[in-house]
C-alpha cells in the first residue's frame, strides 16, 4: 500500500540527514518539503524566528503542542542546554511514531519527552508527571482551534510564571482568531505580531509571541 507523506519525509531524514547532527535533519526536512513533497513543518524562515526566541528565552522547560513529524521538536531541542526538558504533546499514533524515529535521528532523546495523547488530558498532569513547576516556552502548532482552550487550560493548572512566553504558529493562515483576539486584548499579555510566510510558500504567515505578565 502507498506509504503516507510523514513516512516519505522520515525517509528523506534517513537519506539525506547525519545521525545525531539535528541541523542537518531540519535541513533535510526542508529540502524535502521545499522540493519534493510540501508538508506542514513550520520551515525555514518561520523557523529561524522561533530560533531567536528560543534563543531569547533559553528555556528550561518548553511544552509543544502539536509534535506532527517532529520538525520543530528537533529544532527547538537543538537549541536547548543539555537539563532542559521539551515536552511534546502529539495524538495522532501514526504521527508519534514517525517524530519518535526524527527525534531519535536527530540525537535529541535526551531532552524531548514525546507524550502520545491529547493536549487537553495530559496538560492538566504535566506538573506531576514530570516535575514541573512552571513553563518558560510554549509552541503552539496544533488544531487552530484549540490554540485558545488550550491557552486557558495551561493557565488554570497554574502552569505559566511571570516571563513565560507563548509562540504560536499560523496566526494568519490558517489562522487562529479567536487566540490572537484573547491575547492581543488580554491584561495579562504582551503581544508581538512576527510577520512571515507560510512555510515554503509566498503566502502571509506569522507567529504572535505573547508574554505571560502574572
Ligand atoms: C484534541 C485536539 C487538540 N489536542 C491535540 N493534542 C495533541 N496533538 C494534537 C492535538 N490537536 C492536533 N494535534 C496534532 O497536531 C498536529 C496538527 C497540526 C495542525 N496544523 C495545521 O493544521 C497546519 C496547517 C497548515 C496549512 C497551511 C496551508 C494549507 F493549504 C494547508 C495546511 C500549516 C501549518 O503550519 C499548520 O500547523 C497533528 O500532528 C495532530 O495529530
Ligand atoms: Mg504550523
Amino acid at each position: 500500500t502507498r506509504s503516507t507523506r510523514p513516512q516519505r519525509l522520515l525517509g528523506a531524514v534517513q537519506k539525506s540527514a547525519t545521525r545525531g547532527d539535528p541541523c542537518s535533519v531540519v535541513n533535510a526536512i526542508d529540502q524535502f518539503c521545499r522540493h519534493t513533497e510540501w508538508a506542514m513543518n513550520v520551515g525555514d524562515e518561520k523557523g529561524c524566528i522561533l530560533d531567536s526566541v528560543v534563543s531569547e528565552v533559553n528555556p528550561a522547560t518548553v511544552l509543544e503542542l502539536g509534535t506532527y513529524c517532529g520538525y520543530s521538536t528537533v529544532r527547538i531541542a537543538r537549541l536547548l542546554p543539555p537539563h532542559a526538558k521539551l515536552i511534546t504533546l502529539e495524538f495522532n499514533p501514526d504521527f508519534a511514531a514517525i517524530a519518535r524515529q526524527v527525534i531519535a535521528w536527530a540525537g535529541m532523546e535526551e531532552k524531548v519527552h514525546l507524550v502520545e495523547g491529547a493536549s487537553g488530558e495530559w496538560i492538566p498532569k504535566i506538573k506531576e508527571q514530570f516535575g514541573v513547576k512552571a513553563l518558560d516556552l510554549v509552541f503552539l502548532d496544533h488544531w487552530k482551534d484549540q490554540y485558545l482552550p488550550d491557552t486557558k487550560l495551561i493557565e488554570e493548572c497554574g502552569l505559566l510564571r511571570k516571563g513565560s512566553v507563548l509562540l504560536a504558529d499560523n496566526v494568519i493562515f490558517p489562522g487562529a482568531p479567536q487566540y490572537l483576539e484573547y491575547v492581543r486584548s488580554s491584561q495579562q499579555y504582551e503581544s508581538q505580531y512576527f510577520k512571515s510566510h507560510l512555510e515554503y510558500t509566498k503566502v502571509e504567515d506569522g507567529l504572535e509571541k505573547s508574554v505571560f505578565l502574572g
